[in-house]
């Protein structure tokens, strides 16, 4: 895909073997996302695996190392669409050292619970997420049914 914007972000969980709650982020920057908030990562370097990326993004932005889990199962092999040229791909991280603080293109980080996921809803998010943030509640709180497809499920290492 010449020309394609491939962006990682990371669904940091106070723990991958027993989730309770979600680390989310708000930009400060651009305006037109200023005040939205997002999942912590950003662009995939040329030549760079998208993995990779995704720890840099996370080591730069927040300053902590994190374990990844489980990807979270887009529609389509690139991840889920953001606009006509970008899509994002979303792992489930832990914390494995540091204490997350907003160094840069964020002015606020905050723990949401995951048992009511109205919480994590009811925050403004850059609006393409919100179907990302549904299939995550959803995968992590049990509630999507097998049947309905690769949405929501969480896949292994790819
Ligand atoms: N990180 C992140 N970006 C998102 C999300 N949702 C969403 O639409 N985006 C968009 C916003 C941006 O247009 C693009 C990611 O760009 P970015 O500005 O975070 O990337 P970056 O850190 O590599 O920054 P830069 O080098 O372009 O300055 O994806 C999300 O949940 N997390």
């Amino acid at each position: 895909m010449t020309g394609h914007i491939h962006v990682v972000g990371g669904a940091v969980l106070d723990s991958l073997a027993d989730p309770t709650s979600i680390l989310v982020a708000r930009r400060s920057a651009p305006e037109q996302y200023a005040g939205l908030w997002e999942f912590p990562g950003g662009k995939v370097e040329p030549g760079e695996a998208p993995q990779a990326a995704l720890h840099r993004e996370l080591r730069e932005e927040l300053g902590i190392e994190v374990r990844l889990g489980n990807e979270l199962a887009a529609a389509t092999a690139a991840g889920w669409p953001l606009n006509e040229r970008a899509t994002m791909r979303v792992w489930l991280a832990e914390i494995c050292e540091g204490e997350p603080v907003p160094l840069e293109d964020h002015d606020e980080l905050r723990w949401i619970s995951l048992g009511d996921g109205d919480e994590a809803l009811s925050l403004p998010w850059i609006p393409a997420d919100f179907p990302i943030v549904r299939a995550l509640l959803d995968s992590l709180t049990g509630k999507r049914q097998a049947s309905s497809g690769t949405s929501g499920s969480l896949q292994s290492g790819r």
